[in-house]
């Protein structure tokens, strides 16, 4: 039997007392947290720790700077113990490299070493947004190739679209971790997400994690909407 995909649970939000609730209200039903930049610049370290102390945490702060920038960014972050944290793929291959030394260096057991994702082409973007930044590519096509570019330079694995797990698969096998926003439950609005799927397409084509936030956060019972999408990966 195939692994279930697991869910993380994003927890956009600018409120501690917010974060810390859906810590003991999700916190149990989830896989995993997702804190990012909206809560990190609102409410700070700290909180980050007193939230996500007791789950696994996905710190996603999509870090995109110069090699040595970034490298010290992650280093300054290592204390708080993330299981997976983000950097953006077009920063290049040297940042990235560099990213993956600081983590190692960082954490010297590579049991605990934060997985390092590289966000390719960002679920928000469609053909007409990526064409706008001047890159003349599909999403499917920048995707491949920065998930290749990525993992060649030492990240352990990358944030995608459902619509690009197939194609990553055939390129890279299954040993890159495929982390994957832009996840709606059928009939639930997409908000700003246009390269969508469900909790069940995106396990059907192998996610190793989907990321959840407005659907569950802003939904009348965020617990319940958690165990539903649990159920769906379940029976995916
Ligand atoms: O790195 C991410 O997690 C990420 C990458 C991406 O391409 N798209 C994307 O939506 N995300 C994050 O995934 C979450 C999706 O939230 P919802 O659209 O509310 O489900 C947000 O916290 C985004 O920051």
């Amino acid at each position: 039997m195939s692994k279930r995909t697991k869910l993380i649970a994003a927890f956009d939000t600018n409120s501690r007392s917010q974060a810390e609730e859906w810590s003991v209200t999700l916190g149990k039903t989830v896989d995993a947290i997702k804190l990012g930049l909206e809560f990190t610049y609102a409410c700070g370290l700290d909180a980050v720790r007193a939230v996500s102390t007791g789950h696994q945490l996905f710190l996603d702060l999509k870090l995109h700077d110069i090699p040595n920038t970034v490298a010290s960014g992650l280093s300054a972050l290592a204390p708080l113990r993330p299981a997976l944290t983000t950097i953006h793929a077009c920063g290049g291959a040297e940042m990235i490299s560099r990213s993956r030394e600081a983590l190692e260096k960082a954490f010297p057991d590579e049991v605990h070493r934060p997985r390092l994702l590289a966000v390719t082409v960002l679920t928000s973007m469609d053909d007409a947004g990526l064409r706008e930044t001047g890159v003349n590519a599909t999403p499917q096509e920048q995707v491949l190739r920065l998930g290749k570019l990525a993992i060649s330079a030492g990240a352990d694995g990358l944030v995608c679209s459902a619509h690009e797990i197939a194609l990553l698969r055939d390129a890279l096998g299954d040993k890159p971790v495929l982390v994957v926003p832009g996840i709606r439950p059928a009939g639930s609005a997409s908000n700003d997400q246009k390269r969508i799927m469900t909790p069940t397409q995106a396990a059907q084509a192998g996610a190793d994690w989907i990321v959840v936030g407005r659907p569950i956060t802003r939904a009348p019972n965020p617990a319940l909407a958690a165990q539903e999408i649990m159920a769906e990966l379940a029976s995916a």
